[in-house]
């Protein structure tokens, strides 16, 4: 009897948290190159509204400034139209959720799943996306405060002022997020206060069992 291919795509989401300057956006580019996921920032995302003078750009720019978190309307809108037009479904979302209003607001959307049949695709089934994980960089406070007033890239947050305002909004309100996610068992805590290169070794270990996606070609 002929063999059937039946499969379903499922999105995979991993969080990717840690205090400002603990080095998210230096392994996400990695994390992209080994293993195919897609690296979606919060904060790039929210920049991009600041610098396209959108009607939410004023009012993002001064949380930003401020070191606060913008309203999570605004930033899950902004991921779930990423990840829509994205071909990909594996996802590495950067600085998010960074409160229980953002975690809360993101478990609330749904996705639509494909499936697969003799290679034709189905978009059949409405989802609510879980994490698969929380990527956690743990790093101290003051080798956090070091990397970003050493980061030079311009940032309008990358101030001493501002950056107190980030690590109070971080140990309020982002920890809390990881620890209820340490409790579900979804989190994968990485020394981060190494070598860019002994902490990505961590990293490729949480992330073995994602190999590159090979798409099978049934009509062979
Ligand atoms: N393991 C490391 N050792 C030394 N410096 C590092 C390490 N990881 C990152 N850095 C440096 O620290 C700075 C902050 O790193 P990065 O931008 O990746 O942090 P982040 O977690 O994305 O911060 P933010 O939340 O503010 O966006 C950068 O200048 C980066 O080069
Ligand atoms: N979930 C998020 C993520 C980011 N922001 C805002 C506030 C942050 O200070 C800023 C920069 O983010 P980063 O590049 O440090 O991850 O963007 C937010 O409000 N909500
Ligand atoms: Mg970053």
């Amino acid at each position: 009897m002929e063999a059937k291919l039946f499969f379903q795509e499922t999105t995979v989401v991993v969080f990717v948290l840690g205090g400002p300057g603990s080095g998210k956006g230096t392994h996400c580019p990695k994390i992209v190159e080994h293993f195919g996921f897609t690296h979606l920032c919060a904060g790039d995302l929210l920049q991009a509204e600041i610098e396209s003078e959108s009607e939410n750009g004023t009012m993002i720019h001064n949380f930003k400034k401020e070191g606060k978190i913008v309203p999570s309307e605004i930033t899950v809108k902004l991921l779930q139209q990423a990840m829509q037009q994205s071909d990909n479904k594996r996802f590495i979302i950067d600085g998010f959720p960074r409160n229980e209003e953002n975690r809360a607001a993101f478990e609330n959307i749904v996705g639509l799943e494909s499936f697969y049949v003799n290679s034709k695709s189905y978009n059949l089934l409405l989802v609510k996306i879980k994490p698969e994980f929380v990527l956690f960089f743990d790093c101290p406070e003051e080798e956090l405060t070091r990397r970003i007033l050493n980061r030079n890239q311009g940032r309008v947050d990358d101030n001493i002022e501002t950056i107190g305002k980030r690590l109070k909004v971080y140990f309020e309100s982002t920890l809390p997020v990881i620890n209820y996610y340490n409790s579900k068992g979804k989190v994968q805590k990485i020394d981060a206060q190494r070598s860019v290169d002994e902490v990505f070794e961590d990293v490729k270990s949480v992330f073995a069992k994602f190999k590159p996606v090979a798409r099978v070609d049934s009509t062979k």
